[in-house]
């Protein structure tokens, strides 16, 4: 109950609606509780005109109003309840897209660190699960569980008025069913729980094998992924066996208690109307009230799976809209790329004071790093697959804290800096170019929305991106694909390239790809890169030795510790790891250079 009332007071702002759909269902319960009134006193009215109290003509008149009223009664109840449909489709509609907006919201907040234990389409999975559930309860709740519950209260008084014997059966039989119910539903939840678990991790999979489907065909993997589905889905064939079957048992014995007691309610009616209590309107009055109580009862079981169904997608749901969101966006509304933000006069464009961080505790990854990167300077980090490169730069975008330490951007703590701010003052090329479906244009205005064509186009040309763009039948209209795919690798590098030079950030990370790209289309994306970087102050994850033998000064990493940091000349003749690459170029040991994820 308390998962219902916090999903009513998390869409209050549905509060119109829902009181709509409220007034709807008590006018439809009135107009539905009329019925056997006017049966009733119809039935009496005819069983007078035989028992020849009245006349034929005076019984029939009666009976023929009866049924005029109960017309009305009738179309009153089905133009009520269809208006009441309308607002129940409307609001669960609302309601819909209020709590996937929301929890698009949240997802788009959430730290960096949440994704990391997270598999996307197990995400998305348990969103629509969840929103389906709820949505669905709440409509099955206006466009009829409403009525029916208003129906059944008044059903209650009304046969108190009557007879107290009948109520009495009736008050008792309703807890007796929701408890028989309740007993069940701990084992329904933690089975459905177990169901859902094993069909979020299967759309986990299926989202990423989908994304990747290139990889999965070239391992020939096609059969492994469809055995591995089959098998989560099969497992909660057996669950679904027993959850059933468990259900069902049950359900026989809460049926069987109302079947005993609704034996005792119309024993009573019969019993009172010979013994002369009730007329046989009254009895007829009140066996369709009690049939009219009795469809709620029974309908009971469906109103608490389905309740059910919303409690456990609301825990989904509520699980994730309670995680902490990165606090430190900016909340005026402006623009980031707009706050100003002043250099502090003399601090390098990047600064590591003495920084340590662990993804895990007490795993430390980096340990006391300490550099800087001058403003306009272009520093690359060398080290073996694994030393904290990405690490570092993941540190500088503010997507994790250091431990110990300080990162500072133009002089100012990272941490103190709203991170949209931040993130709009460093354009970074990834290794991966990440593209989004839809057209060339899109994807370079990604960088900065409500650019002007010119500008885009300009960019494209800077990033030596606008020739191959023309040459499309669409041109910058050309759709690319899910992530770029019907592009070539080095086309999606240069279309990333132009999305970070049409950004224009003072501050530039690059990782570089190039494993990916033959000779022609290495030259390609590295005269669009050196536009790029030309006035930034760059740090560079260089895979290339001649990019390193280009850069102000080099940056090598061995284990999480900074080994050296000086000019390529100067770390060329030092020994160490630079000059051990050189070292291994010069021998043709692509194998050893690979360790670095150098390409030569
Ligand atoms: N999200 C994460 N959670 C836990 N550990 C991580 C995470 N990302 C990286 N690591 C670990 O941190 C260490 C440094 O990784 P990092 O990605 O910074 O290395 P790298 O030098 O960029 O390597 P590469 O050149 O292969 O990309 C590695 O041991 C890695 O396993």
């Amino acid at each position: 109950m308390s998962a219902l009332l916090r999903i009513a007071r998390f869409t209050r702002d549905l509060t119109p609606l829902y009181v709509a759909i409220i007034l709807c269902s008590v006018l439809t319960a009135v107009a539905g509780l009329a019925v056997p009134f006017l049966i009733g006193n119809a039935t009496d009215a005819i069983a007078a005109g035989i028992g020849g109290q009245t006349t034929t003509e005076q019984a029939l008149r009666t009976a023929l109003l009866m049924a005029g009223a109960l017309l009305l009664a009738e179309l009153a109840s089905t133009v009520i309840s269809n208006i009441g449909g309308w607002y129940g489709d409307v609001m669960s509609n609302r309601m819909r897209t209020m709590l996937s907006v929301r929890y698009y919201d949240k997802l788009l907040h959430l730290p960096q660190r949440w994704f990391d234990n997270e598999v996307t389409g197990t995400v998305v999975a348990r969103l629509n699960r969840s929103i389906t559930e709820i949505t669905g309860f709440a409509k099955m709740f206006s466009n009829s569980f409403a009525t029916m519950l208003i129906t059944t209260a008044a059903v209650l008084v009304i046969s108190a008025w009557y007879a107290w014997p009948l109520a009495l059966l009736l008050i008792i039989v309703f807890p007796v069913y929701v408890w028989l119910t309740a007993l069940t539903s701990v084992k329904w939840q933690r089975l459905e729980g177990e169901k859902n678990e094993q069909i979020d991790i299967a759309s986990g999979r299926f989202a990423e094998v989908i994304g990747q489907i290139r990889v999965v065909k070239s391992f020939v993997a096609e059969r492994a992924e469809l055995d591995d589905f089959t098998r989560r889905f099969w497992s909660t064939d057996r669950i679904t066996r027993e959850q059933s079957r468990h259900w069902h048992g049950m359900d026989m014995a809460r049926r069987a208690v109302l079947n005993i007691v609704f034996f005792g309610i119309y024993a009573i009616i019969f019993w009172q109307t010979v013994a002369g209590e009730f007329t046989i309107g009254t009895m007829v009055l009140l066996i369709q009230l009690m049939t009219m109580a009795r469809q709620p009862v029974q309908n009971m079981s469906f109103v608490i799976d389905t309740a059910q169904h919303a409690i456990a997608g609301s825990k989904d749901y509520f699980r994730v809209m309670e995680t902490e969101v990165d606090q430190r966006m900016l909340t005026t509304g402006e623009d980031p790329a707009k706050h100003v933000v002043e250099p502090v006069a003399g601090a390098p464009a990047i600064r590591f004071d003495d920084v340590h961080f662990a993804y895990e505790d007490g795993q430390d990854v980096l340990h006391a790093i300490d550099f800087d990167v001058a403003r306009g300077e272009k520093v690359a980090l060398v080290g073996e697959s694994g030393g904290g490169k990405s690490t570092i730069v993941n540190l500088l975008l503010g997507l994790y804290e250091p431990r110990e330490g300080r990162v500072e951007v133009a002089g100012h703590d990272v941490a103190e800096l709203p991170l949209d701010v931040l993130r709009s003052r460093i354009g970074v090329v990834f290794q991966d170019a990440s593209l989004f479906s839809g057209t060339i244009r899109e994807n370079i205005a990604y960088g900065r929305p409500g650019a002007t064509d010119e500008e885009i186009r300009d960019a494209a040309r800077r990033a030596n991106a606008d020739a191959f763009i023309e040459r499309f039948a669409g041109g910058y209209e050309q759709i690319i694909g899910e992530r770029g795919l019907r592009l070539s690798g080095g086309q999606r590098q240069r279309i990333a390239v132009a999305r970070a030079i049409l950004k224009d950030a003072p501050i530039l990370v690059l990782d570089e790809a190039t494993s990916a790209l033959d000779t022609k289309a290495e030259r390609q994306v590295q005269a669009g890169l050196d536009e790029l970087m030309r006035g930034r102050s760059s740090l560079i994850i260089a895979h290339r030795l001649s990019t390193i033998a280009g850069v102000d000064r080099i940056i090598t990493l061995e284990d999480g510790r900074i080994d050296e940091i000086g000019p390529p000349a100067d770390l060329a003749a030092s020994g160490g790891i630079y000059a051990q690459l050189l070292q291994l170029e010069s021998a043709g040991n692509t194998k050893q250079l690979a360790k670095f994820d150098i390409t030569g």
